[in-house]
């Protein structure tokens, strides 16, 4: 796998490069994902050098990632705003959207990027896309619906995989399913947004496109959205 290490040093010069914009005091989000890990390592690395920051998580492995490096932790369900968020990404495209959830955190790190007053997306270039649906989007579901919205996840015009993993259902941290949907090129992802979002039974699903402010790719700034 020599081939990848190129991308994994991206992956750790982008969370390093969007860990230096974090300033003494600040509330931060922290992200879900291998991208993100290199960040929580970089912040645990700032705390133990004297930098005096908290920070919430936006899945259970984050938050256990985030205590092992010493960093302060705050229970997201006492916080209303952070002052920014830095998460990873599966697919960005020229227009910083982009799709998440393979990791299966997209539920509360939607909660937590739309709290943050800036969101610093960290990606290597393999996530580039020049269109969105590359490859699958994850969407959580309610177990209780599952048949319902595949049916309905269908008829939208993509192909409903439900996540599983040793034979059993992969579920959220809040106990919800996973159903990855290929649709292909997706042409106009704000109304499949608006799609998803209005069928019961959808918890959440991996569109960001108005999330993401700042988007690092190796270990340059590489875009700040247009607003
Ligand atoms: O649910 C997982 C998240 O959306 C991740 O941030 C995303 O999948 C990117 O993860 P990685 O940095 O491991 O590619």
């Amino acid at each position: 796998m020599a081939s990848l290490s190129p991308l994994i040093d991206q992956k750790r010069r982008a969370a390093e490069a969007a860990v230096a914009e974090i300033e003494p005091g600040m509330l931060v989000g922290l992200g879900t994902g291998s991208t993100a890990a290199f960040a929580i390592a970089a912040l645990g690395r700032r705390v133990a050098g004297g930098l005096a920051v908290r920070a919430v998580a936006t899945s259970l492995a984050t938050e256990a990632a985030a205590v092992a490096a010493g960093i302060a932790m705050l229970d997201f369900a006492d916080v209303a705003a952070v002052d920014l968020v830095i998460d990873g990404a599966d697919e960005v495209d020229p227009a910083l959207r982009a799709i998440k959830g393979a990791g299966g955190a997209l539920l509360r790190e939607k909660i937590v990027a739309e709290s943050a007053g800036r969101m610093l997306c960290i990606i290597d270039d393999s996530k580039r896309v020049s269109q969105l649906g590359r490859g699958p989007l994850p969407v959580e579901v309610l177990p209780f619906a599952r048949r319902f919205v595949t049916d309905r996840l269908a008829a939208l015009g993509c192909e409903p995989v439900l996540r599983v993993r040793a034979g059993a259902p992969v579920l959220s941290d809040q106990g919800n399913l996973l159903i990855d949907c290929r649709f292909g090129p997706i042409d106009a992802p704000a109304a499949l947004a608006d799609q998803l979002a209005a069928l019961p039974g959808v918890m959440g699903h991996g569109l960001f496109l108005r999330e993401i402010d700042f988007l690092f790719c190796g270990g340059e700034l590489r875009q700040e959205r247009d607003r």
